[in-house]
């Protein structure tokens, strides 16, 4: 995409952002079905677009570690596939769910194979697979990320993962849903357990946007990165982005699609990862979310970030 598009001034565009968003900071609501998450005060915002020749930008609490919650789906998925491939298709789906992220009505009907792996029923099959791969792979998976931002500070946040694991309902049905069809292969404990503390990892916005960085460059880590590496193959890479795009907002992604653009994956902490193919990984945090549990400022600044740089992959 660099080749065709113009330059751009990302950190003019991002100051122009926070101009737009700093008015507005306070709105949405943050989740407060895991009692730690409802204690995050609302009026926060950080953006970081980090580009793949290393140049970072950024605005606002870029450098604040939050909560990633969901968007750990994406990179679980990611060492997955560097895992067992393609073969994780044959445990789960890559259409749209058309219902909420944890529903379980789905699962019931088409016998335990969740509908993709950015639900929390698919999630579930995909810690399951790690679970299998790893001894101890919650802390396979911080590895992984770790080495994907180049930093060693992304870490659990254990008050969040017991918080959520106190009250982890429904994610234990929907485990022992899939359990009964057979599509899960560790115990059910195991895996909830696992997946709370996955979901608690904490990024700060500059360290999500250089651990997504990967996917906009064809699978590699962009040559800057010293010791940088190739995580997944192009093709693999791509078809990763194109469930992002079709999958990663949650029942939102059609409207998401419409007013971003880009391949993302949300998570209810608040936090959106963005992929602008060839050019940059882009992440936002704000903990204010819209009735669709994406960040409401979060989806407006991206939405702004790509109608003022004419970087969406349409
Ligand atoms: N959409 C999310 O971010 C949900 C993650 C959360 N840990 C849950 O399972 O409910």
């Amino acid at each position: 995409m660099s080749g065709t598009a113009p330059a751009v001034d990302y950190q003019a565009i991002l100051d122009q952002i926070w101009l737009e968003v700093a008015p507005r900071l306070g709105e949405g609501k943050v989740a407060s079905y895991i009692p730690q998450l409802a204690t995050v005060p609302v009026a926060q915002f950080g953006m970081a677009v980090y580009r793949l020749d290393g140049q970072m930008f950024s605005i606002g609490a870029a450098q604040t570690r939050f909560s990633a919650q969901s968007v750990t789906k994406l990179f679980a998925l990611a060492l997955a596939y560097t895992r067992v491939g393609d073969s994780i298709w044959q445990r789960l789906g890559k259409e749209p769910s058309g219902t909420a992220f944890n529903s379980l009505v789905q699962l019931e009907l088409e016998r335990g194979i969740p509908r993709n792996p950015f639900i929390n029923a698919g999630a579930l099959v995909i810690t399951d697979i790690l679970a299998s791969c790893f001894v101890g792979s919650e802390i396979a998976l911080l590895q992984f990320i770790r080495q994907l931002c180049g930093s060693t500070a992304p870490d659990f946040d254990l008050k969040v993962a017991e918080s959520e694991l106190k009250t982890a309902h429904r994610n234990f049905a929907i485990a022992h849903l899939i359990k009964d069809f057979g599509n899960l292969h560790n115990t059910v404990s195991a895996v909830v357990r696992s997946y709370c503390r996955q979901c608690s990892i904490t990024l700060s916005c500059e360290e999500l946007a250089r651990a997504a960085a990967f996917l906009a460059n064809h699978g590699s880590m962009p040559a800057c990165v010293p010791g940088g590496t190739q995580i997944l193959d192009a093709s693999s890479a791509k078809r990763i982005s194109a469930v992002m795009l079709t999958c990663g907002t949650y029942d939102a992604a059609g409207e998401f699609a419409y007013r971003v653009g880009l391949p993302a994956k949300s998570g209810v902490g608040g936090g959106i990862v963005a992929v602008i193919p060839g050019e940059a990984a882009v992440a936002v945090w704000s903990p204010g979310l819209d009735a669709s549990h994406n960040s409401a400022l979060g989806t407006y600044a991206l939405a702004r970030l790509t109608d003022l740089t004419r970087h969406s992959i349409f």
